[in-house]
């Protein structure tokens, strides 16, 4: 029986699979984070890339990898609030049903900034600002969403628009910096305590990662083609991101932790 691994079919999530090659006891399922976060705990997956929120929510069964996360320090490009009206006089916000952590990001930075909006799960893009304040987008869906909107691709980060036909464009990640001066973490591989990760599958996810930041290119040509986005614009994108759950990273799962009201378990496997 193969081994399964849950895995978002997002572009900042390629670089970890790319390489890893289906079959010899591995089969990949599929999903947004919201379906994954769930097959995990129901164990119709072994081992998934889940929700920081999620995990952190549900550390007395879920354990991570040691090196592994979907992190970055500052943008992140792709987990954006679309709006009109300024920040501080949001209301009502739709939200993406994808995702636990950045609907949880954006309740605390709203918070901390005493902005009193009402969330609401919706499914949909821009359209959604005819009937709300704003809209948060994660994902593959805000990077074509942005792109949409882009007219020139920018020659360097200090020239990324924050704002685009009217349009403000906030990047919690972004803002979570501003706060705290941390990386945001808002994914990890992680199993059930239960079941402890087999080595040599963890052994072929470090290879495939090694291979996909080596390639960076190969890996960024890849997704460009299959969202038609610019491929510069895709490989400014992947290089951004931080991988390896470095030590900055676990002080912004644990500064997250915190923010949120959770227990920070500091708890990882040993492999
Ligand atoms: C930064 C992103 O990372 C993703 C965001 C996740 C979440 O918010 O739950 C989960 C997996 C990550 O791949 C993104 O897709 O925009």
């Amino acid at each position: 029986m193969s081994y399964v691994l849950g895995i978002p079919r997002y572009a900042n999530v390629a670089p970890l699979y790319h390489f890893l090659e289906e079959g010899d006891g591995i089969a990949f399922r599929y999903g947004v984070p919201t379906q994954l976060n769930q097959w995990l705990l129901e164990g119709s997956v072994d081992l998934s890339l889940v929700s920081s929120y999620f995990y952190l929510k549900n550390a007395d069964r879920l354990r991570p990898l040691p090196d592994f996360s979907i992190a970055d320090l500052g943008p992140v490009y792709s987990v954006n609030l679309f709006h009109r009206k300024p920040w501080e006089a949001l209301r009502r916000l739709a939200i993406t049903t994808e995702s636990a952590t950045s609907v949880e990001l954006l309740r605390y930075l709203l918070r901390a900034d005493g902005v009193r909006a009402e969330l609401f799960p919706e499914q949909g893009g821009l359209e959604l600002l005819e009937r709300y304040d704003g809209v948060l987008l994660i994902g593959d869906r805000a990077i074509t969403t942005y792109c949409s909107l882009l007219s020139v691709i920018p020659e360097s980060v200090h020239q990324v628009p924050s704002e685009l036909e009217g349009v403000r464009i906030t990047d919690l990640s972004m803002k979570w910096f501003e706060r705290t001066r941390l990386p945001f973490v808002f994914a990890v591989w992680t199993t059930r305590k239960n079941a402890p990760p087999p080595p040599e599958i963890v052994r072929r996810l470090r290879q495939a990662r090694s291979l996909g930041l080596g390639n960076l290119a190969a890996v960024a040509g890849s997704e460009a083609q299959r969202l038609g986005v610019p491929e510069r614009l895709m490989q400014h994108y992947l290089w951004n991101f931080r991988y390896h759950l470095e030590v900055p990273d676990r002080l912004g799962l644990q500064a997250f932790a915190q923010a949120v009201g959770l227990p920070y378990p500091n708890d990882y496997w040993d492999v």
